[in-house]
């Protein structure tokens, strides 16, 4: 569908209705819910994921995040709600959808046994894409993209948690895809191996494929996603741009000071949230400003040295929308 106003030959523009313009996203979630006996794994979840978007999915621990990501993929039925996955419903439609999709999610199906390679062959086997193409050459690209290639030769058994993930992310990444969905990819890997993932992230994002990421790491969202969802006792508390989310944690200011209890007493008379980080004074600059907070420091004589203004990380951002939720 077009998304420009087109003049026709009368001279009149048909300008789309607002909306319209917008691109079906690569996927969606409409009220997905997921129980299990009396335990609410995701409920009532609303996602959508632009095309062209690194996601990054955060919550704690038994938040829901692999239970959404498996019923997003077809693994697991939803008790409730439906999923759109590159335009197919899911479960229904999911055979349409799964060619273009690459997923790295718990427990992916190795044969212990086998090489490394040999379960990649395997793997590629069952690749329409891959039907009459070098098979082979595929298998090594992949095996080399993710640093596996000196330890193809060796059984799946033998692999280290770390070998076994970029083996999985081997498979997710044997042909081009649409949308690449990564349950904690980094889970086992090495500082090196977490610098791989990133950069092999970052590639997908350069070519235009969309990826889904799960992640305790707030750091590496940060570093690597253009959107995030946070999921917090099954429900998406929250959900967008990055960049918006983390505008919405408005401005800190850092302060290097000479005795930081004695610049929290001021601050805590001026009624301004402030906190030692790092050793020094982060400030929530909410409904004050600069001026204001380093003069009331100077007032209580306490030496500033240095201030900078600064955002609130992530980090902070999700404390305070996980704070007191269960
Ligand atoms: N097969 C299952 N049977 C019963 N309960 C389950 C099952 N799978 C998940 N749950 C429960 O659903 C909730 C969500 O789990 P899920 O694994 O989706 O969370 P998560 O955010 O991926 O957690 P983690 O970060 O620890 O991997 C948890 O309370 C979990 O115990």
């Amino acid at each position: 569908m077009s998304g420009t106003a087109d003049a026709t030959e009368a001279g009149t523009a048909t300008v789309p209705a607002s909306g319209w313009d917008e691109p079906e996203p690569a996927l969606c979630t409409s009220a997905l819910r997921k129980t299990y006996g009396g335990t609410v794994a995701v409920a009532d979840v609303d996602l959508s994921v632009p095309r062209g978007a690194v996601l990054g999915m955060l919550g704690p621990n038994g938040s829901g995040k692999t239970t959404t990501i498996r019923m997003l993929l077809g693994l697991t039925e939803p008790t409730a709600g439906s999923v759109e996955l590159l335009g197919h419903r899911v479960p229904e439609q999911t055979g349409r959808a799964l060619p273009f999709v690459g997923a790295l999610v718990e427990g992916p199906g190795f044969h212990p046994f086998l090489s490394g390679r040999r379960n990649l062959l395997r793997c590629a086997a069952m690749e329409p894409a891959l039907f009459g193409a070098d098979v082979r050459g595929a298998v090594q690209q992949a095996l080399e993209r993710v640093g596996l290639a000196g330890a193809a030769e060796r059984r799946y058994r033998s692999y280290s948690l770390g070998m076994k993930q970029r083996l999985g992310l081997a498979a997710a990444l044997l042909v081009p895809r649409e949308l690449v969905v990564l349950d904690e990819p980094t889970n086992g890997l090495d500082p090196a191996g977490t610098r791989e993932v990133r950069r092999i992230i970052a590639e997908l994002h350069a070519n235009g494929t969309t990826v889904v990421v799960s992640s305790h790491l707030l750091s590496e969202v940060e570093a690597t996603c253009t959107h995030a969802a946070v999921l917090q006792g099954g429900t998406l508390i929250a959900q967008g741009e990055l960049k918006t989310l983390l505008e919405s944690g408005g401005p800190n200011l850092l302060v290097s000071v000479s005795d930081n209890e004695s610049g929290l007493e001021a601050l805590r008379q001026l009624g301004v949230p402030a906190r030692v980080e790092g050793g020094e004074l982060r400030v929530e600059l909410s409904g004050t400003d600069s001026p204001e907070v380093i003069a009331a420091l100077v007032r209580a004589g306490v030496g500033v040295y240095e201030a900078r203004r600064d955002r609130a990380g992530l980090e902070e951002i999700f404390a305070r929308l996980t704070e007191g939720e269960t």
